[in-house]
């Protein structure tokens, strides 16, 4: 489908994302808060939209259990295949990727069926205008998946099922998603944000 899958890789034990395991911060980045670590509180996550398995990664590296629901037979594969690298790594690799659950399908068909405490949604938005700024990797991950245009769909199951808080990232500067119910609060990074939807706050 792409010139580039042969050299888009899933690597947990080095690179960028290795490097986010010493030294990111733990649970007080933002995606961990939005998702709702508390000191003493560790939820149980379904990431429905898998992609390169980052943030899951980072999530089952704090202790969550982590189910990761991907579509795209490629994205699916390269995923299974770092995770069974990072597998035999051993060490904290085997213990963190042992948290962590690969379901092939769409989020749409699947979320109904899983119980579902805290879901982040991170779909590939639209190509912003400034696409330089784009990370090569994100830009392989879109010329094999595409644009996930049905994000809104996905976003309205996800509140239908979650049973705590569905999070949304989304690129820091867009506009919230049309067609869906406006968002509990949200965390502002740089060029994300976490859009946070709670469910039945008391
Ligand atoms: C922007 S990437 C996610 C990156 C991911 N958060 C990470 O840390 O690597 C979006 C991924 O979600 C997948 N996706 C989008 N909609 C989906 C759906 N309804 N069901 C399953 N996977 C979906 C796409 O195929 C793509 O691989």
């Amino acid at each position: 489908m792409t010139q580039n899958i042969g050299e888009l890789q899933v690597d947990f034990v080095s690179g960028a994302v290795a490097h986010r395991l010493r030294f990111g911060g733990g649970r007080k980045q933002d995606l961990p808060k939005a998702m709702g670590f508390r000191s003493g509180i560790t939820p149980t996550i379904v990431d429905a939209t898998a992609g390169l398995g980052r943030d899951s990664f980072l999530l089952a590296s704090l202790g969550a259990h982590v189910t990761m629901i991907e579509r795209s037979q490629e994205m699916h594969a390269l995923l299974a295949q770092g995770m069974e690298r990072a597998l035999n790594e051993g060490g904290e690799f085997r213990d963190i990727i042992g948290r962590m659950t690969l379901i092939k399908g769409d989020a749409k068909q699947v979320l109904p069926e899983l119980k579902c405490e805290s879901i982040l949604i991170d779909p590939m938005h639209p190509p912003r205008k400034n696409s330089a700024l784009v990370k090569r990797e994100l830009r392989q991950v879109r010329e094999i998946v595409g644009t996930d245009d049905d994000a809104v769909e996905l976003m309205q199951v996800a509140l239908k099922h979650a049973q705590k808080r569905v999070v949304l990232k989304w690129p820091a500067k867009a506009d919230p998603m049309n067609g869906i119910r406006k968002y509990s609060h949200q965390i502002l990074g740089k060029s994300t944000r976490y859009d946070v939807f709670m469910i039945n706050p008391s």
